[in-house]
C-alpha cells in the first residue's frame, strides 16, 4: 500500500529566484574559449528557446567549444569549478537535434558534478564532456578519431579536467583516452590497471541513499514490504531491483527495451506498463534517462519517495520546490548517483582498497539524512538543501 505524502511549509526556492531564459548575460559568466564562441554567445543570445535556466547555474569557469581536427564534430567541455581540485564528470557521446542542447546538457552536467564531488567529500569539481555525434551512420574508424579529437582537448586543458565513461562511451574508450591524456581518464577495465565498471559501486550508493530516505519519510529500517517502481532495468537499475526484491520488497520494474522481461522474472521482479510515476508505489527509482521530473509529472506522482541514479532527473530546479510542497522526499540524484565516482576517485587517486571505498560509498546515507533533515528543517526543497551542505565546499571551503 503506498504511504501518503506529507505536505510542507516554507517557500519555493522558484519564488524567491526568479527563473531566466537563457541569453547574452546568462551565459557571459563562462569563459567560453574555442570554436564558434562568439557564435554560441550570440545564438543563445537570439534563440526564442522556451527552456527555463536560472542565471546561476552557468556560472563557470570554463566551456571550451571545438570542432575536432580529425572527425570535424562539436565536442564541448564544460568545467563548473576547480576550487576543490581538477574538475571530474564523465565523456558523452549522443547525437543532438539541436547542438545548443548539447551546449545546455554539458553545463548542466558540469555544474550537478561540482555539487556531485562536494556531497561526496571527494577533492574535486566539476566538469563533463559532450561530443555531438552525427546524424547519419558512423564508421568505428570515424568514431576512433572523434575519440582521439576528445583527448587533444582534454590535453589542452593541462590537468584542470579528467574524465571517465558516461552515455556512449566505455571502459575500454577509457584505456584509449588514459594513453593519449597521460592519465586523464579514469575507469578503465580492472585488467588494465584502472577501477572498471562503476555499476556495482552506483547501485550500492543508490540503496544508501534509499534506506537514509525511508528512514526519513516512512520511519522504517528497510524497504521490506513496500512497493518499489524502478524506470529502467540496465545496468544499475538491474541491481536495485534485485537487491530490494531480495530485501523483500515488491519490486516493478519498466524499460523500454521489452527483452529485459525475462531477466526481471528471473530475479522476482515484476514487469509494469506505463508511467510508474503515476501509479501507486511507495517509491520511485528513476534508473533511466534524465528529466524524468517535470512540473506536471511531479504534480502527478503518487509515491511518497523517489531516490534512483539516473543523472538530472528534475527538467529544471524548481520541480524540486514541486516535490517538496507536495510532500515527497526526492533525494537529488547528484548524492544518490556519487556511488561509481566515490568509487573511482577512492581506487584510482586515493589508494583505497576496496572494504574501505564500500564504507565510503556507505556514506552516501549520512549525506542523505543529512540532506532531507536540514531540508525539512529550514522548510526547503532537497536541492536547495544540497546546495546549502555542499554549496562552500565546492568553492573550496571545510568539508
Ligand atoms: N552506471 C553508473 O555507474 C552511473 C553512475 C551515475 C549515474 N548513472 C545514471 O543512471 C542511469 C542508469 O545508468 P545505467 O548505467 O544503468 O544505464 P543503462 O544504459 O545500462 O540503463 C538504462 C536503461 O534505461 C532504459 N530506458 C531508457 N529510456 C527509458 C524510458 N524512457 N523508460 C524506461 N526505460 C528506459 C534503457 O533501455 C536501459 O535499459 C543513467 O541516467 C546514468 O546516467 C549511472
Amino acid at each position: 500500500m503506498a504511504c501518503a505524502a506529507r505536505p510542507r511549509s516554507g517557500r519555493s526556492t522558484a519564488a524567491r529566484n526568479p527563473v531566466m531564459t537563457p541569453t547574452f548575460r546568462t551565459y557571459r559568466r563562462c569563459r567560453v574559449i574555442g570554436w564558434a564562441a562568439s557564435a554560441t554567445v550570440m545564438a543563445m543570445s537570439q534563440s526564442n528557446r522556451s527552456s527555463a535556466v536560472s542565471a546561476s547555474e552557468f556560472d563557470h569557469e570554463e566551456l571550451h567549444v571545438r570542432r575536432g581536427t580529425r572527425s570535424g564534430l562539436p565536442i564541448a567541455v564544460g568545467i563548473h569549478s576547480t576550487s576543490a581540485g581538477p574538475a571530474i564528470g564523465g565523456c558523452r557521446i549522443r547525437t543532438y537535434a539541436d547542438w545548443r542542447d548539447g551546449i545546455e546538457d554539458v553545463l548542466r552536467l558540469s555544474r550537478a558534478m561540482t555539487l556531485k564531488s562536494a556531497i561526496a567529500g571527494l577533492p574535486h569539481g566539476g566538469g563533463k564532456t559532450v561530443a555531438m555525434a552525427p546524424t547519419t551512420t558512423w564508421s568505428p574508424e570515424d568514431r576512433a578519431e572523434l575519440i582521439r579529437d576528445i583527448a587533444d582537448v582534454i590535453v589542452g586543458l593541462d590537468g584542470r579536467y579528467i574524465t571517465g565513461p558516461d552515455i556512449g562511451t566505455t571502459e575500454a574508450d577509457m584505456t584509449t583516452l588514459h594513453a593519449l591524456t597521460g592519465g586523464r581518464a579514469w575507469c578503465r577495465p580492472v585488467a588494465e590497471g584502472g577501477s572498471g565498471s562503476s555499476s556495482e559501486a552506483t547501485a550500492q550508493g543508490v540503496l544508501a541513499a534509499l534506506k537514509a530516505a525511508v528512514s526519513h519519510a516512512l520511519l522504517r529500517d528497510s524497504a521490506k514490504g513496500l512497493m518499489v517502481g524502478v524506470i529502467g532495468f540496465g545496468s544499475v537499475g538491474r541491481l536495485v531491483a534485485q537487491s530490494l526484491a531480495r530485501e523483500g520488497a515488491n519490486v516493478t520494474a519498466v524499460d523500454v527495451n521489452p527483452h529485459l522481461r525475462e531477466a526481471a522474472a528471473t530475479v522476482g521482479v515484476a514487469w509494469g506498463a506505463g508511467d510508474l510515476l503515476r501509479q501507486d508505489f511507495d517509491i520511485i527509482v528513476p534508473a533511466a534517462t534524465g528529466g524524468l521530473l517535470t512540473t506536471e509529472s511531479a504534480t502527478q506522482a503518487r509515491c511518497s519517495v523517489i531516490v534512483g541514479p539516473a543523472n538530472n532527473q528534475l527538467a529544471e530546479d524548481s520541480v524540486a520546490d514541486v516535490l517538496a510542497d507536495r510532500g515527497i522526499t526526492w533525494v537529488p540524484d547528484v548524492a544518490a548517483s556519487a556511488g561509481g565516482v566515490i568509487h573511482a576517485v577512492c581506487r584510482e587517486e586515493l589508494g583505497l582498497d576496496e572494504q574501505e571505498t564500500e564504507a565510503r560509498i556507505e556514506g552516501i546515507g549520512h549525506r542523505v539524512t543529512q540532506i532531507l533533515e536540514q531540508a525539512s528543517r529550514d522548510g526547503v526543497s532537497a536541492l536547495e538543501a544540497a546546495w546549502a551542505l555542499a554549496g562552500p565546499i565546492a568553492a573550496g571551503g571545510p568539508s
